[in-house]
């Protein structure tokens, strides 16, 4: 570990400079530095338009009826879609203090039987609310997420040039759109009973897959990411940014350059609720990311070897990518998540991964 590279708080990037090539050098530089010393930054003026008419939807999506709620569970949907009540979800053993809803960008589901690969399902359209108690909610939400689809994938090839790799350097990722699916969660974070708040909103823990943009929904603080030392550095939310990290797949192929950072919630103190929507940007269902091997210059392995190793951490962390397809890396990681869906959707891969049946909740990762 060296503490010359470490962080003490997470870089805030001009997006607008890396739309015009005499800023872009610049803006490739900071990435850089994000990307291998950080794991996390700041996103500002970024193009999308749609948060103002989101944000006026989330207090509203939670405030629906519980048994509205619970009619779009997501022990329903072989795509790990909907709802999931408070208390649903553990991370490293203790219960995350949040209710949430999982939603995706639009997709048919590939899988048509079961000749077809079970990963294939993973991916499905979304379970809605009654469009009839929150109207319009739906048309903005796939608005919205249209919008940062297209700058996730805008962004991955600023991390491609950023890392030596030229502009296409990461497409061999990601499908052409009609195969892809992304994810995104609406995320409550209440204030505890005790008012006290600042305890488990969600564990430690890293991402599973290429880059989350998360927007903070609120003005609570409670979002913290791990530094090379072990410390817990405030992420708290920036007005008109995305806070963007990379997740344990990037990491992988990127031989440990580009940074996954451990990260947390703690609840939040007062009377309203924190509310957050991370996008989790996938990678094609059927790549080995083990037999990739990408070439990166000297210099950007030397800036890695530089950085050094990252103090022990507590985190959730994940088992190898192996050299399954990333869709069967990530069916696994799924069902260990929601034990519940994988039992009904699932039995085999279930009966597989928890022969003696499973006792106890899910994690949320
Ligand atoms: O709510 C947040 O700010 C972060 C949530 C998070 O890290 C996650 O859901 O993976
Ligand atoms: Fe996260």
């Amino acid at each position: 570990m060296s503490s010359d590279n470490d962080f003490s708080s997470v870089p805030v990037l001009d997006y607008s400079l890396a739309l015009s090539p005499s800023t872009k050098p610049q803006f490739l530089t900071q990435l850089r530095h994000a990307l291998i010393n950080v794991g996390f930054l700041y996103l500002s003026n970024h193009p999308i338009s749609g948060i103002p008419a989101l944000l006026d939807y989330i207090p509203k999506l939670f405030a629906l009826p519980q048994e509205e709620k619970d009619k779009v569970a997501m022990v329903n949907s072989p795509h790990f879609l909907g709802y999931s009540r408070l208390g649903n979800e553990l991370t490293k053993g203790k219960v995350d203090y949040r209710e949430q809803w999982d939603f995706a960008t639009r997709h048919e589901t590939r899988w048509r039987d079961e000749r077809d690969p079970d990963y294939y399902r993973v991916w499905g359209p979304c379970q809605w609310p009654n469009p009839k108690l929150i109207p319009g909610f739906r048309e903005t939400l796939e608005g919205y997420l249209d919008e940062v689809q297209e700058l996730s994938l805008k962004f991955s090839s600023l991390v491609a040039e950023a890392l030596g790799l030229g502009p296409n350097g990461l497409d061999r990722f990601y499908d052409k759109p009609e195969l892809m699916q992304h994810r995104a969660k609406i995320v409550k974070y209440p204030v505890p009973p005790d008012g006290q708040g600042e305890g488990q909103g969600v564990g430690p823990h890293y991402d599973a897959g290429f880059l989350t943009f998360l927007l903070q929904a609120s003005e609570h603080r409670g979002l913290q990411v791990q530094n090379l030392a072990g410390d817990w550095i405030d992420a708290p939310p920036i007005p008109g940014t995305f806070v963007v990290n990379i997740g344990k797949a990037l990491e992988f192929v990127t031989k440990g350059i580009a940074r996954a950072t451990s990260h947390r919630v703690l609840s939040p103190r007062g009377s309203t609720p924190r509310y957050s929507v991370p996008f989790f940007q996938n990678i094609s269902l059927t790549i080995k990311l083990a037999e990739v091997d990408l070439e990166f210059p000297p210099e950007i392995l030397k800036l890695r070897d530089e950085r050094g190793t990252v103090a022990a951490t507590d985190s959730v962390n994940f088992g190898e990518f192996n050299r399954e397809p990333s869709g069967r890396v990530n069916l696994i990681g799924r069902v260990k998540s929601h034990p519940d869906v994988g039992e009904r959707h699932y039995p085999a891969l279930f009966k597989e991964l928890f022969p003696n049946g499973f006792e106890g909740k899910g994690s949320a990762y």
